[in-house]
């Protein structure tokens, strides 16, 4: 099937392709009921019960096709965004600079630029750091001024260092970040950032650090924190069906909320109720229901995964009985 001539009346959903994002960003579709079938190579699958189609970007180009319109809605790093909006703004300060810009033109041509946040997915949660050999004097990012940096994320780390150049030079005026001819050099890399300082490219690097593992296996260590960052959902500002932007957000956002969540359920004595219910208050507040057996309660109340263990234990000490947790598969609410 010629799938590019079926995009007509489609919503255009960008999924990252590959990487760090894809796995999670497949389970998610998959909670959220949006069933596709990717042929393989091709990176457009139609939505069978819904009028959508996804397209499978890299992470680092999908905030550009949602921030022209050219995709409705997008998953992607929110530093990837970051990038690329710091990209706009030094093309931005280089069109003014040159014949090229005509403030007239540029009004007339109002197609509404740029994405918004519709939400956090909770996932993918990592800092791009400045990083430096750990064993070397550079402690602070004002130490490698001046020297070679190594990055994917060129228009952040020239932000960066344009700020700190500024800061060194005693400049306050804001304005004079964007498109600064820098002393700082930075180097474009596409991957394998880490091996550029042993390698004698780069002194320091500016990449991205979970567990921190790569950076301490390249000897490396980091000196400071340009953006914390997780995997978010970007709309365009005019969506082609904002009906469906919100169907969908709203079906993310409660398989989210299931992921987050479990269910717990307790008996406890009437009299303690108000200790219990402060220990599990739900989400809005706690379900309380009559028990056949005199002076009880069940309460069921939704509390946070990573908090289940003590909850437990304190619901114990109040005096609580026969106490179960429950995952949750799906919620939804307004
Ligand atoms: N170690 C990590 N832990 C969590 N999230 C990460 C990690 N590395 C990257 N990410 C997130 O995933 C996004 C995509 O990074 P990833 O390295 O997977 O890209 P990619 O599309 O495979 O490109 P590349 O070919 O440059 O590696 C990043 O912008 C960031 O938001
Ligand atoms: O702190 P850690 O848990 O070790 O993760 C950090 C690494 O993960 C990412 O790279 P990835 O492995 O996706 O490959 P890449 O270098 O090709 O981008 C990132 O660029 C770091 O290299």
């Amino acid at each position: 099937m010629d799938l590019v001539n079926h995009l007509e009346g489609r919503l255009l959903f960008a999924v990252p392709k590959k990487g760090r994002l894809l796995q999670a960003s497949l389970n998610l579709l998959e909670g959220a009921d949006i069933q596709f079938k990717r042929e393989n190579r091709l990176d457009i699958a139609l939505v069978k019960n819904l009028p959508i189609a996804l397209v499978f970007l890299p992470a680092a180009d999908i905030p550009t096709f949602v921030g022209e319109g050219r995709v409705d809605l997008g998953i992607t790093g929110y530093d990837q965004v970051q990038e690329h909006d710091a990209g706009v703004r030094a093309l931005a300060r280089v069109r003014r600079m040159s014949n090229e810009w005509d403030p007239a033109r540029a009004a007339a041509s109002a197609k509404p630029q740029g994405c918004e946040t519709v939400m956090d997915l909770g996932f993918g949660s990592c800092r791009l750091q400045v990083q430096a050999p750990a064993k070397g004097d550079y402690a602070e990012g004002k130490d490698l001024i001046g020297k070679n940096i190594g990055t994917s994320f060129v228009h952040l780390a020239h932000e960066y260092f344009a700020r700190l150049e500024l800061e060194q030079e005693g400049v306050t005026d804001p304005a004079r970040v964007e498109g600064r001819k820098l002393r700082t050099k930075i180097i474009e890399l596409s991957g394998s950032v880490e091996a550029a300082c042993a390698l004698g490219v780069a002194d320091g690097i500016v990449d991205l650090v979970e567990s921190g593992e790569t950076m301490k296996a390249a000897g490396l260590k980091a000196i400071d924190t340009v953006v914390e960052t997780s995997a978010i959902l970007i709309k365009s500002k005019a969506p082609s069906n904002p009906g469906l932007v919100e169907l969908i957000a709203s079906r993310l956002r409660g398989v989210i909320t299931a992921q987050r969540y479990v269910l717990c359920q307790y008996n406890v004595p009437r009299a303690k109720l108000a200790e219990a219910t402060k220990v599990t208050p739900g989400k809005r507040a706690a379900t309380v229901t009559s028990l056949d057996e005199e002076g009880w309660v069940a309460v069921s109340a939704m509390v946070e995964k990573k908090r289940i263990a003590p909850v437990m234990d304190e619901l114990v000490n109040v005096g609580a009985e026969d106490i179960l947790v429950l995952d949750i598969h799906n919620t939804r609410s307004s």
